[in-house]
């Protein structure tokens, strides 16, 4: 039998960046256009198999609307990771995911993985954050990043895959990790540019 190993990441992020729509082209393989905003948070879960484990993400996509802003503790706290997600089309939701950010080294876990999503990158030709910004900003502090499209299916593996990698190399010394061949997952980018 392989062993299983759950690994609980929350996304976080302004309302309409598209946090919803990533976990549902990663476990369902589908885009809702008129997707309802979220009440409160959602639950759902996802097993992939890697290596002769199966890894189990249990996901929790909170609500981005500023009035379940107090909720938010009781989903990222008990999480080893953290997707914030932002829309490349929207600087102030850039703003926010710093915000986010903040909060978390304030009041999350001491060792939780966060990466970084640029969400809408099918509308590039109307970008308002430079993938360079999100790129500096993510090195400054030791994050993943990725653009990626939930309604066109780009880079939402990869988002994934990414968080994995960087949570298995926090718990095995880098030349036990199965992805890299000891190569840091904090060298690791999964920007197409
Ligand atoms: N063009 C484009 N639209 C997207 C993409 N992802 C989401 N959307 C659209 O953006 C809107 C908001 O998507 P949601 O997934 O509900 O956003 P959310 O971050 O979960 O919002 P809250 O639940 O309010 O926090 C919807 O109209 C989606 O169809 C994308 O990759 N590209």
């Amino acid at each position: 039998m392989m062993a299983i190993r759950e690994l609980k990441v929350c996304l976080l992020g302004d309302t309409g960046v598209g946090k919803s729509s990533i976990v549902c082209r990663f476990v369902q393989d589908h885009f809702d256009h008129n997707i309802s905003p979220t009440i409160g948070a959602s639950f759902m879960t996802k097993t992939v198999p890697c290596g002769n484990e199966l890894h189990k993400f249990l996901i929790w996509d909170t609500a981005g609307q500023e009035r379940f802003h107090s909720l938010a503790p009781m989903y990222y706290r008990g999480s080893a990771a953290a997707v914030i997600v932002y829309d490349i089309t929207k600087q102030d939701s850039f703003h926010t995911l710093k915000k986010w950010v903040k909060e978390l080294k304030e009041h999350g876990p001491e060792n939780i993985v966060m990466a970084i999503a640029g969400n809408k990158c099918d509308l590039s030709d109307i970008r308002e954050v430079p993938l360079k910004d999100a790129k500096e900003y993510a090195e400054s502090i030791g994050a993943v990043v990725v653009e990626t499209s939930a309604k066109n299916a780009i880079n939402i593996e990869e988002l994934f895959q990414g968080i994995r990698q960087k949570e298995v190399e926090l718990q095995a010394p880098p030349e036990k990790c199965p992805f890299s061949g000891g190569i840091s997952a904090r060298q690791l980018c999964f920007c197409s540019n």
